[in-house]
């Protein structure tokens, strides 16, 4: 298996994983994205970077749901080198809309050939900064209450905090996906079981943010073990 496939999962099969990428994932993805992951694998490698694309079953996953929802304008909080990005503005109509925040802009400039040559370049907004003052910004711009979806897979210490401008920027009915909430599967684990300093480091406010989601009163959610888990939030 190889690396970029084998890196994020919750899926404990290594045969049921290959099985679901070379029957499912593979044979539909858009050659944008096939080079533009292809690529961001090789740049990490090169320099010895972690590889944090969102992986391709889950990015078919959420591209089904957005057709099915109809959405027209998202958000998107932590770019990287825009396989989600790219794989969401696909899923849109000509006429969508992304807007996507990122502190780092080179990141993104790694993906952009790639979304330019899907011809998605003028569906997304690129806005360089951090998540938590952007989103102020975006209520702040007369945006509440207007976003069909938004993808949150920036700092995972901050999902609380972003959790509640979101909910402030998403539409009612609309959905919020909260990427990395099952954490390589360590938040149902021991601490000491828990070998590397980063690992322990997030999956503290990960637990914390799972359960404020399940007792949080303003949606409806569920947590799909698929990629590092994603929980999608339903706004009532
Ligand atoms: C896991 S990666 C995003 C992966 C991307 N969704 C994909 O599928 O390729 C997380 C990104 O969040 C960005 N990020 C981290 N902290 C941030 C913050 N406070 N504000 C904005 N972006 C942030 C990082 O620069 C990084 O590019």
């Amino acid at each position: 298996m190889s690396g970029d496939l084998a890196y994020k999962s919750i899926l404990q099969s290594s045969a049921l994983m290959k099985y679901i990428f070379e029957t499912s994932a593979y044979p539909k993805e858009h050659e944008q994205l096939k080079l533009l992951r292809e690529t961001t694998v090789q740049k990490c490698q090169e320099n010895s970077e972690y590889i944090m694309n969102v992986p391709v079953d889950e990015a078919q996953f959420v591209s089904i749901l957005l057709k099915i929802m109809n959405a027209k304008k998202t958000l998107e909080i932590g770019v990287f080198t825009g396989y989600s990005l790219l794989a969401t503005a696909l899923a849109l109509p000509h006429d969508g809309k992304i807007t996507a925040i990122d502190v780092n802009r080179k990141t993104y400039e790694i993906g952009l050939p790639f979304i330019q040559k899907a011809g998605m370049e003028h569906k997304i907004d690129f806005i360089l900064g951090d998540a938590l003052s952007v989103l102020n910004d975006l209520i702040n711009d007369k945006h509440e209450d207007s976003f069909d979806y938004v993808f949150v897979d920036a700092d995972k210490a901050e999902y609380i905090k972003y959790h509640e401008l979101v909910l402030k920027l998403v539409k009612k009915g609309g959905i919020i996906a909260y990427d990395n909430t099952l954490y390589f599967g360590t938040v149902a684990m021991p601490e000491e079981d828990v070998k590397w300093d980063i690992l322990r480091q997030n999956r503290k406010p990960l637990i914390e943010f799972n359960n404020f989601i399940a007792n949080d009163s303003r949606l409806e959610s569920a947590i799909v073990s698929i990629g590092d888990g994603v929980t999608l939030c339903r706004r009532l």
